[in-house]
């Protein structure tokens, strides 16, 4: 009796062995051959964003190279010496460009290297100097990395039919942040956290990593799978303010790192979204009678005034955001 009992309880899955994600891999250079590909990889990406939350972009057109040196000038600045560190150390999230090693909240075991990257001119000069070649190949992966999120966003909103011109104007103006993310190799056994679920604040976020490590919740199943990404592709997933532009239609994903028992890992995730003061809200096309607004309009800025008054509480920012229907 007791071994019949014993066979209905569900097998205990080892963390580490969570399934991959099914994840959509679109063919970036489809994008500007022909208007026919070109619509069907619009929708191809607005089925990813809405089903899944995320998707792996492969002919991205940014080359090997500057790829392999982004991740090598995130590895060689965790690697510099704690003197050059230093000056960057700060937990102040206003910011502009801070390194944070303290493990809590959201780190749990990370260090963090934080800083803004448009318009790069402006920002460039307050980046790290050690290792000598972290600017120049951070900021060639910078802009590039840029091109393929605003080409990414100009096909999410064709797809939502949302006016074009106000939204790449405020686009061209808009923030984009690097985080930097350095985390050490695993030493015990099982899984432990790098860093804590959560989603990202801006429209989309695009990760480059050195290695395994990155799981996502999945939507339908609320079930967390493994991402695995070729060395070539990149990561996509869907943010807070996605969500609340498209009124819902898309939803961001919430998502968290883990370590790796074979290596150490780092990461660049790269953020984009409006201007700092630019109030995000649902767009008026995608609202009606039947389709009320769901979400408070918000900017960076609001965000960050929220991140500052959220002592504990565990309420998320996209929780904040929502109007409650009934
Ligand atoms: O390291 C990763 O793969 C995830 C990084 C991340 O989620 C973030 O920087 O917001
Ligand atoms: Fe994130």
């Amino acid at each position: 009796m007791s071994g019949t009992m014993c066979n209905l309880v569900p097998p205990l899955v080892p963390v580490e062995r969570l399934e991959p994600m099914q994840m959509p891999v679109i063919d970036f250079g489809k994008l500007h051959q022909t208007s026919k590909s070109r619509s069907l990889v619009i929708r191809e990406i607005a089925t990813a964003c809405r089903d899944v939350g995320c998707f792996q972009v492969i002919n991205h057109g940014i080359r090997k190279s500057v790829m392999k040196g982004a991740l090598e000038a995130a590895s060689e600045f965790f690697e510099s010496s704690p003197k050059s560190k230093a000056k960057f150390i700060s937990s102040d999230i206003t910011r502009p460009v801070r390194y944070d090693c303290s493990n809590d909240g959201l780190s749990k075991s990370r260090s963090l290297l934080k800083h803004y990257a448009h318009p790069l001119d402006e920002w460039i000069h307050f980046w790290p100097q050690e290792p000598p070649s972290y600017r120049e190949k951070m900021g060639k992966y910078a802009v590039e990395i840029r091109r393929v999120a605003l080409d990414i966003l100009d096909a999410i909103f064709q797809s939502l039919g949302l006016h074009q011109a106000y939204i790449r104007e405020k686009l061209e103006q808009g923030m984009q942040f690097l985080a930097v993310n350095s985390y050490p190799q695993s030493t015990k056994p099982g899984v432990t956290v790098g860093l804590a679920p959560h989603s990202d604040y801006g429209f989309i976020t695009l990760i480059l990593p050195s290695c395994p490590g990155l799981e996502v919740m999945e939507h339908h199943t609320k079930s967390w799978k493994t991402v695995l990404q070729p060395s070539d592709a990149l990561h996509v997933h869907v943010g807070d303010h996605l969500e609340v532009l498209s009124n819902g239609i898309f939803r961001t994903l919430v998502h968290r790192a883990v370590l790796n028992g074979e290596t150490s890992r780092v990461s660049v995730a790269s953020i984009h979204g409006f201007p700092m003061d630019e109030k995000v809200k649902s767009a008026g096309e995608l609202l009606d009678e039947e389709h009320p607004r769901l979400y408070r309009e918000s900017s960076f800025k609001d965000f960050l005034d929220f991140l500052l008054s959220r002592r504990n509480n565990n309420e998320s920012y996209i929780e904040s955001l929502r109007i409650s229907t009934i």
